[in-house]
């Protein structure tokens, strides 16, 4: 089957979100360097609500979307799914949330991807984490993850880490032009890089001397 992405332009939101001034912090790294556990540590201790756009993508399969069966196929290749899609749910799930504050997990996932989503919602976000890790390293995780995603084979893996490298690196080095990454060493354990994150979020005045 062809690529079902919807026929219809992007709904007209184009600065309705922007207006809103979400604080918006995209989340960046390869696969398996501790994105989504992070998030969850930064959504507990600072009020972020958590939009990961795998979760995202792998929710719409299971919903008996249309566009279900390209989304799979996607994943399951290690490929990524036209910007659209993606943006859509992200857009929905901002809308929908009653938070202003958002972490965006595991996108923009390449140039198409950030500049499709600063045109249609008008936001740039404030900061952007890099957890950077080793292949090894996340290769290791990923491989004992064990949560059944289909893309968490060695072959799949291999093209993610491919797709990371070739599309979504020039992403964060976008932003590094524009100082607004923050690089934090993924490799340790969860609750050192924790403490690495802790500190980009807390307020220069409430940091210890
Ligand atoms: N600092 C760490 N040290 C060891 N294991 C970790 C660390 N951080 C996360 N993990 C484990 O590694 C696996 C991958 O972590 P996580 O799902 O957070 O990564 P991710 O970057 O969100 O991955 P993906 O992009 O594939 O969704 C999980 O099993 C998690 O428990
Ligand atoms: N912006 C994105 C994000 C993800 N995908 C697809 O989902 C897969 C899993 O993503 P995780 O962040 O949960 O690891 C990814 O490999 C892509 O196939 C995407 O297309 N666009």
């Amino acid at each position: 089957m062809g690529t079902v992405v919807d026929a219809a332009p992007i709904k007209e939101t184009n600065g309705s979100l922007a207006e809103k001034k979400p604080t918006v912090v995209f989340v960046l790294g390869g696969p398996g360097s501790g994105k989504g556990t992070q998030c969850a540590n930064i959504v507990k201790h600072f009020g972020y609500t958590h939009l990961s756009a795998g979760d995202l993508l792998r929710a719409e399969i299971k919903s008996g979307s249309e566009n279900g069966t390209m989304i799979q196929n996607m994943i399951k290749e290690g490929k990524i799914v036209p910007s659209e899609v993606t943006i859509k749910l992200l857009q929905r799930a901002i809308e929908e949330s009653g938070n202003e504050k958002f972490l965006i997990d595991g996108f923009p996932r390449n140039e198409e991807n950030r500049a499709a989503f600063e045109a249609v919602t008008g936001i740039e976000p404030s900061v952007v984490l890099f957890f950077d890790c080793p292949e090894e390293e996340m290769e290791k995780r990923l491989l004992s993850r064990n949560e059944g995603r289909v893309d968490d084979n060695i072959e799949t893996i291999r093209k993610r880490f491919r797709v990371f490298l070739e599309s979504s690196i020039p992403v964060i080095q976008y932003y590094e032009s524009k100082e607004k990454v923050r690089k934090i060493d993924a490799a340790r354990p969860v609750e050192e890089v924790f403490e690495s994150v802790k500190a980009v979020f807390t307020p220069k005045s409430e940091k210890a001397d």
